[in-house]
């Protein structure tokens, strides 16, 4: 993996200088490695030496190596710590947990604990569906995740998954006043996720299943979408779909393509790539080919991984065979979910006139923008710095939102097209431009449209349990 995308782009490099070094010395180490010094900040001065912090722009994780290194190597300095932004802002997590009210004296303790709390518990005792109006249950979503297939980081652990989820669990509540609670589980066994998952259930209103590898997803979100009456919804499948068609149909519109004719290559077929193809299907397309690590899925052959037998079933109606490059020659679309660079220039010349390239895999895409956007009609990637961000972050806060409103049973069908419609939606024609095919996430017209317009289908689909007042 390229470490670069990893990379804070400023460190802070904590010093201790002796008395009487010359602090040029420092500035000019600085600069034979590479950095540029943008901030000094004095933490604390005493008689023998100053502790100071220095805020330096580098160009990757080599630098800020090599910094160290330099820094270290000269007389009279100490290097205490380099930490960058990013890791800065990391610092004991992102999230806290925060009480909506004081307890100021016994009263406001006897009301929120016992012995006034009793009360509460008996009336949900006595009519369970009453912890949706006295618990946190009502607005509370657990971002669930073994951290089998973090990003595109692969298997690194529940510890390791943790900055992710607690950032889904921000971006829940900045975007949709959602309350999220990351829960990272140290299991990878399919039947004990699904009881840990169930057993947990009770408190949540909703839950998020992120970064779980297939195809153990699939069992474990159909298992517990049947067993459980909240909405289960597996992000990497749904949320990306849902954006992906939004951001294609945009695509399409501008290049004066459409999905039933589209040559559509999918490359990663795991949990993104796959739900990602069925709402292609369901959307019309007809000529979808779908590209994993031995190459282009078809009929011909069989595969151990039962998904992909669906999956050449259903997609490659010419039975087509070869390798990413045989795949891409001659296609309208590229959809990558798979690796970082791993779609290469010459591979993008041969494509249709007017390709759309999707390099969505996380952190580092299939190819850099600048890599191919004079050669491509659109191309956008999953990362926030670069236009055109397909990310699932623009539909799990809005699609949640509605379906806690409307206290949904589950997430259906109808919902996900409804979000992906509302997504498109938000991009008007006179806007409509190569470097702007899906809305900002930051556009707060998305989470209140795709808010208004799953409770809709929740209530259309008949699974709304309630009707929330707008
Ligand atoms: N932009 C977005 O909103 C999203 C992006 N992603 C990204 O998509 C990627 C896949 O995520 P998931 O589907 O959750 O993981 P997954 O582990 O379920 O699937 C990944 C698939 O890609 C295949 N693959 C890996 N290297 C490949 C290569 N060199 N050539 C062809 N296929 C290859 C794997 O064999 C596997 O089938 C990750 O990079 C992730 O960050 C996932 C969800 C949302
Ligand atoms: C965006 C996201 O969920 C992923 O890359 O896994
Ligand atoms: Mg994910």
């Amino acid at each position: 993996m390229n470490n670069k995308a990893l990379d804070g782009k400023t460190v802070i490099v904590r010093l201790e200088i002796d008395s009487g070094t010359n602090f040029s010395s420092v500035v000019s180490a600085i600069e034979a490695a590479g950095g540029d010094m943008i901030a000094i900040d004095v933490i604390q001065t005493g008689k023998g030496s100053t502790t100071r912090d220095l805020t330096v722009k580098v160009k990757d994780t080599g630098t800020t190596e090599l910094l160290g290194k330099t820094l270290g190597q000269l007389p009279g300095i100490r290097v205490i710590n380099t930490s960058d932004r990013t890791f800065l802002l990391h610092l004991g997590g992102k999230i806290t947990v925060q009480p909506k009210t004081a307890i100021h004296n016994r009263d406001d303790l006897s009301r929120v604990y016992t012995p006034e709390v009793a009360r509460v518990c008996t009336a949900i005792h006595e009519d369970p569906s009453k912890a949706f109006t006295l618990t946190i249950k009502r607005n509370m979503v657990a971002v669930v995740s073994d951290g089998s297939a973090v990003l595109g980081l692969g298997n690194i652990g529940p510890e390791a998954a943790m900055p992710v989820m607690e950032g889904k669990a921000m971006l829940f509540k900045q975007f949709a006043d959602v309350d999220a609670f990351p829960i990272c589980l140290d299991t990878q066994d399919t039947e004990e996720i699904i009881r840990t998952v169930k057993a947990i259930a009770p408190a949540f209103g909703g839950i998020n299943l992120e970064d779980i590898s297939s195809p153990r997803c699939f069992e474990i979100e159909e298992r517990l979408r049947e067993e459980l009456n909240i909405p289960v919804f597996h992000d990497d499948q749904h949320g990306t779909a849902v954006v992906l068609y939004a951001g294609l149909l945009n695509a399409l519109r501008l290049t004066g393509k459409s999905i039933e004719d589209a040559r559509i290559v999918v490359c990663g077929i795991g949990a993104a790539g796959t739900a990602c193809t069925k709402m292609l299907l369901a959307g019309g397309a007809r000529n979808v080919l779908g590209v994993d690590r031995d190459g282009i899925l078809t009929a011909d052959r069989d595969y151990a991984h039962p998904m992909w037998n669906w999956y050449a079933a259903n997609t490659n109606p010419g039975r087509i065979s070869g390798s990413l490059a045989d795949a891409v020659a001659g296609a309208d679309v590229f959809i990558g979910l798979s690796a970082g660079g791993i779609l290469k220039r010459e591979m993008v010349l041969t494509m249709n006139e007017q390709p759309i390239v999707f390099a969505m895999a996380n952190p580092e895409p299939e190819i850099r923008p600048e890599q191919a956007e004079d050669i491509v009609a659109v191309i956008a990637t999953g990362r926030s710095d670069y236009p055109n961000q397909i990310n699932n972050v623009l539909c799990f806060p809005g699609i949640f939102r509605g379906a806690l409103d409307c206290r949904a049973t589950t997430i259906n069908e109808e919902m996900k097209l409804a979000a992906a419609e509302a997504i498109a939606s938000t991009v008007g024609e006179d806007e409509l431009s190569r470097s702007y095919i899906i809305p900002s996430v930051f556009n707060a017209k998305v989470v209140e449209e795709v808010r208004r317009r799953v409770v809709q289908a929740a209530r259309d689909s008949g699974v709304a349990r309630r009707n929330p007042r707008e």
